[in-house]
């Protein structure tokens, strides 16, 4: 349909926006309540079928998306091309340094930031990338990492797989992980992480629940511990609380907002600067995607990090989904 055409009853121009999203993603994000707002607002949710080629589809003022692939990827590009006026959210081109754990930290690691507020920090933690086995075992690439490290896949996809990570506590652990990965120093980091949303002038930052800090008697174990999306535990995944409990994560406050508003600052400009649209948000340990909805389905993966292998699992508790949460615009 043309721009400005009249879509809508009583002369409203009513916008369609069309989303692709795996299964278990549109139950996450295309809600009832998501949807009914919307369309009070004059925005149609209109879901493309994936078994259909998205040229046959439509007219969509926007297309909102997740799925990945060479033969998506060339369908969106065809669908830009033929609906100029048309957003994508987001371009192929654009996300694609974020399927990349080292590449999607980039951006962050260019950030300087100069912390107005005693105490705060902002950086990476050290991280390494492993691409074969041979320089798992390498001690010479170890020489600056501390124990324990996080494993994580390189690749992040979205996929299932993509979210398994590992605790490795020493050497002992490393014959169980599956290159290509990163390895990251574990910071302890108080069992709290706070989670911060830019999307063009709007910033969110929401607290959720992390890994329990690693005594100093656990740091000799030889132990390696999977675990996967900590941060989005469903309230009826609860499992052991104690941990949050003492630490009293309730009342955890939150990051100074100039702090948070000054990195999101920062990322919306270089991201800009580099012509990639979307957003990227900001955690204590890590980086994120923006557009997301919430997700009361997930749960701890048992099994073995990438993949197949039987060793403990991490056992973290649920917090609220966004119990607590501070919102502004720059
Ligand atoms: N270096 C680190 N030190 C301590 N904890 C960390 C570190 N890196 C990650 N974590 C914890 O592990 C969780 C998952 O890490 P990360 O965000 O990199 O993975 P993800 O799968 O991309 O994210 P999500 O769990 O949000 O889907 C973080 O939310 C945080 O709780
Ligand atoms: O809801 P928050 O706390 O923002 O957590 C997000 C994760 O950090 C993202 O990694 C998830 O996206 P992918 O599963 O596509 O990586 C994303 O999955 P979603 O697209 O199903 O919402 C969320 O789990």
């Amino acid at each position: 349909m043309a721009e400005g055409e009249e879509r809508g009853g009583e002369g409203k121009k009513r916008f369609r926006i069309g989303y692709a999203l795996a299964p278990k993603k549109q139950q996450s994000f295309i809600r009832d309540s998501l949807v009914s707002l919307a369309r009070s607002r004059g925005i149609d949710l209109v879901r493309v079928d994936t078994n259909l080629p998205l040229s046959e589809q439509g007219p969509f003022d926007c297309l909102l998306h997740k799925l990945y692939g060479d033969d998506w990827k060339r369908q969106l590009r065809e669908f830009a091309a033929a609906n100029p006026n048309a957003a994508v959210l987001d371009s192929p081109e654009a996300i694609e340094r974020l399927h990349n754990r080292i590449s999607m930290l980039q951006v962050v690691s260019e950030l300087r930031i100069e912390c107005r507020c005693s105490g705060e920090t902002f950086g990476i933690p050290k991280q390494i990338v492993i691409y074969d086995k041979e320089t798992l075992f390498d001690r010479q690439a170890w020489e600056t990492l501390k124990f324990p490290v996080i494993a994580k896949p390189l690749v992040a996809d979205g996929s299932a797989k993509s979210h398994k990570m590992a605790l490795v506590f020493s050497h002992d652990g490393l014959n169980k992980l599956k290159p290509p990965i990163v390895l990251q120093e574990f910071v302890n980091h108080g069992g709290v992480i706070f989670k911060v949303y830019v999307v063009g002038e709007r910033v969110r930052c929401v607290k959720r629940k992390s890994l329990p800090d690693v005594s100093e008697e656990k740091k000799v174990s030889d132990e390696v511990l999977s675990f996967s999306q900590v941060s989005n535990l469903a309230a009826n995944q609860t499992i052991d609380d104690s941990y949050y409990e003492m630490m009293h994560l309730g009342d955890t406050e939150m990051p100074p907002l100039s702090f948070v508003t000054d990195i999101a600052r920062g990322l919306r400009k270089k991201t800009e600067e580099d012509g990639t649209a979307g957003a990227i948000a900001e955690e204590s340990a890590g980086s994120e995607r923006c557009w997301q909805g919430c997700d009361d389905s997930r749960s701890i993966v048992s099994g073995s990090f990438c993949g197949d292998g039987d060793e403990g699992n991490l056992q973290v508790s649920s917090l609220g989904m966004e119990e607590k949460e501070s919102s502004v615009q720059v």
